[in-house]
């Protein structure tokens, strides 16, 4: 179980998060929505221990703060928009980086049991044949891929996503999703993910958190949370009706 208890945090000294409080279940994913800005990223960040927070975070019980780097990098796995900043190594070796959490010495070498899981890792975001390619030849959406084999491979309890289907086609990110929800459900781990498409948030979340100005507006199963009002208040859009609109026209 993953405790975010009373989170305030920021920069400069200034809160962006208020104050936010939210239990995630193994076997569970959260999606986080909210306008831009609101602080979605800062969350992630707070969470992934990446900047300073005020309160606690806790994986089934411990508090992360307790945890040196590599045995939080067992826990929380963030794959995020800044993970975008790569070197040119192959597709393979990028993933290989998820693994040396789990290694004994920093530069120790890989053993054949991390060599499979780098391999099942690649081959469940489709790009085994291109495991040997540099990832700086990749499309925005096969690297997108490559980050998120690389978070697989570190096998964390936590999987962080910011945006995760940013890049992907329609079916890659149904693709991505599915292969998540199986994932979490399989291996009794949990996800938080920032997504911006309301529509797969409605079918695929567990939970969601609507954020705005960094306070929690609304928690709860999607059918919840995703009301016509709230979103009507937060975006300044009538998003159902919106959404509606288009679906007449697919007609
Ligand atoms: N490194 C930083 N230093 C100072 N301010 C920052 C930094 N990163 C983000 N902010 C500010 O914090 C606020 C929240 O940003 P954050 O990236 O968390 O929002 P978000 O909800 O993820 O937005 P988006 O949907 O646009 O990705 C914004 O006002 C942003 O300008």
């Amino acid at each position: 179980m993953l405790e975010i208890n009373d989170i305030y945090s920021g920069y400069d000294n200034v809160d962006i998060i208020k104050g936010v409080n939210v239990t995630v279940n193994r076997g569970e994913n959260l999606c986080i929505v909210g306008p831009n800005g609101c602080g979605k990223s800062t969350l992630l960040k707070s969470i992934a221990s990446i900047i300073d927070y005020k309160g606690s975070i806790k994986i089934d019980g411990k508090d992360t703060s307790s945890l040196d780097r590599k045995e939080l990098a067992t826990k929380i796995g963030l794959m995020s928009q800044i993970s975008q900043i790569y070197f040119p190594y192959t597709v393979y070796e990028t993933v290989a980086l998820g693994r040396y959490a789990h290694s004994k010495g920093a530069f120790s070498s890989l053993s054949s049991h991390d060599r499979d899981i780098i391999l099942d890792s690649i081959e469940k975001v489709k790009l085994y044949d291109y495991k040997d390619k540099m990832i700086n030849e990749l499309s925005g959406g096969q690297l997108q891929r490559v980050f998120l084999a690389r978070t697989m491979a570190q096998n964390p309890d936590v999987i962080l996503l910011d945006e995760p289907t940013n890049h992907l086609d329609l079916k890659h990110q149904i693709e991505l999703l599915e292969h998540l929800t199986q994932w979490i459900k399989d291996n009794n781990k949990i996800v938080v993910g920032v997504l911006h498409d309301l529509n797969l948030v409605q079918y695929f979340a567990d939970n969601v958190l609507i954020l705005n100005h960094g306070n929690v507006i609304s928690y709860g199963k999607p059918e919840e949370v995703l009301k016509e009002e709230i979103l009507k208040d937060i975006y300044g859009l009538d998003i159902k009706k919106f959404m509606i609109n288009i679906l007449k026209k697919w007609e």
